[in-house]
């Protein structure tokens, strides 16, 4: 298709007539629309006025410009003489914010800058390429995509995607290229799962203590359920937007594991909701912005919450981000933990596992932490 085609078919101000051929072209995803050279947004990504970035109308106030300090944590603490300060800081974090900054992780620097430009080149290869992976099977190995949940989402949302996932009982299905994605993106799966195995200690640590003989015992159990754990890695790509304001990046949501490690460039967009407003995570240079998932609200009984968050988009960077998903085995039930129930702190979410999880957004369009709240008991 002509750039000019896909103009003349994409004003922002009416609907589009010939529905067919635009969903084809939707479907190829934003960055296949930008290389056409699209310079207005088409239709089918323009929000309802409430649900745009800079809406007020929703009753929470949004924050564009408002950047937000998250806690720090220095990873490096918690091997030292200060470890139970360190996981008392990690406790806060995840108890008042549900998001945290880590600095001083140990993975090396070039590990790191590998990874983000290993999949700044993937989305840089030839749609053809790229849509080899595209598939509707939310359970595949891999899969290439578009927007939120494409089958389901009735407005589309501004961000391509590459999704692998690894589960300790199969091998994983990296793309083929570039030709040395899949060395750079095992190696980064490795150490960021190593990472995942350390906070989560000191998450657990902070949770059921480690005083008593049978509580350290409890967490080596549940640390050894991780290591056979699943990891979903997600490779985001959001390419510059002409009209950053009519549109999401991703829309509000939380994510389904116990933690999220997230490695975003140095160009601005996640926001997080904090206190009912929308505050931007600014991005620190080699940090990992980590947050809590569903699962982890769920084993903590409601003690730690995920937290809803969302992607803005902007006219002039190419952002790319890749977050690495962590939890137990696909099979697995997560529950809410027997010993943070009690008369006071009573059961407050049903058992669930992945397939649940799959079962829920295959049938739906996945709305801001909908899914968490069919998990409730009560509310
Ligand atoms: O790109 C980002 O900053 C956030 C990505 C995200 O929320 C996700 O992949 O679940
Ligand atoms: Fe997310």
């Amino acid at each position: 298709m002509s750039p000019a085609m896909a103009n003349a078919m994409t004003t922002s101000s009416c609907k589009p007539s010939d529905g067919q051929l635009e969903s084809q072209l939707y479907h190829k995803g934003v960055k296949q629309l930008c290389d056409n050279g699209i310079t207005k947004v088409p239709y089918k990504y323009i929000l309802p006025v409430p649900e745009r970035p800079s809406s007020i109308s929703d009753g929470r106030s949004s924050a564009k410009h408002h950047n937000l300090k998250l806690p720090v944590i220095d990873f490096s603490e918690l091997k030292g003489l200060n470890r139970s300060q360190a996981v008392k800081s990690l406790a806060d974090a995840c108890e008042q914010y549900g998001f945290f900054q880590l600095v001083n992780h140990g993975i090396p620097m070039d590990v790191i800058n590998n990874m983000i430009d290993v999949s700044r080149r993937f989305f840089e290869l030839p749609f053809e390429e790229r849509s080899k992976y595209m598939s509707s099977d939310m359970r595949a190995p891999v899969r290439y995509g578009t927007s939120f949940n494409q089958s389901k989402d009735k407005v589309f949302c501004w961000r391509d995607f590459l999704k692998v996932m690894s589960n300790s009982s199969s091998d994983v299905h990296w793309p083929s290229s570039p030709i040395d994605f899949r060395g750079l993106a095992a190696t980064y799966a490795k150490e960021t799962k190593h990472l995942f195995l350390m906070i989560m200690e000191a998450i657990l640590e902070g949770l059921l203590g480690t005083t008593e003989e049978d509580k350290t015992k409890e967490n080596e159990v549940i640390l050894e359920e991780f290591e056979d754990g699943s990891q979903l890695m997600v490779v985001n790509c959001y390419p510059p937007c002409p009209e950053p304001d009519l549109t999401l990046g991703m829309p509000p949501h939380s994510d389904y594991g116990f933690l999220t490690l997230l490695l975003q460039d140095e160009v601005e967009g996640l926001q997080i909701q904090h206190n009912q407003k929308w505050l931007t995570v600014e991005p620190i240079p080699n940090a990992f912005v980590i947050n809590v998932g569903d699962h982890l609200e769920i084993f903590s009984n409601g003690r730690y919450k995920s937290v809803l968050h969302r992607v803005l988009v902007n006219s002039t960077a190419y952002r790319v981000s890749v977050a690495s998903l962590h939890s137990l085995s696909l099979m697995s039930m997560v529950k809410p933990w027997p010993r943070l129930i009690d008369e006071e702190n009573p059961r407050r979410y049903k058992d669930t596992n992945f397939a649940t999880f799959l079962e829920y957004i295959s049938t739906r369009e996945p709305k801001h932490k909908d899914f968490l709240e069919s998990r409730k008991l009560y509310s």
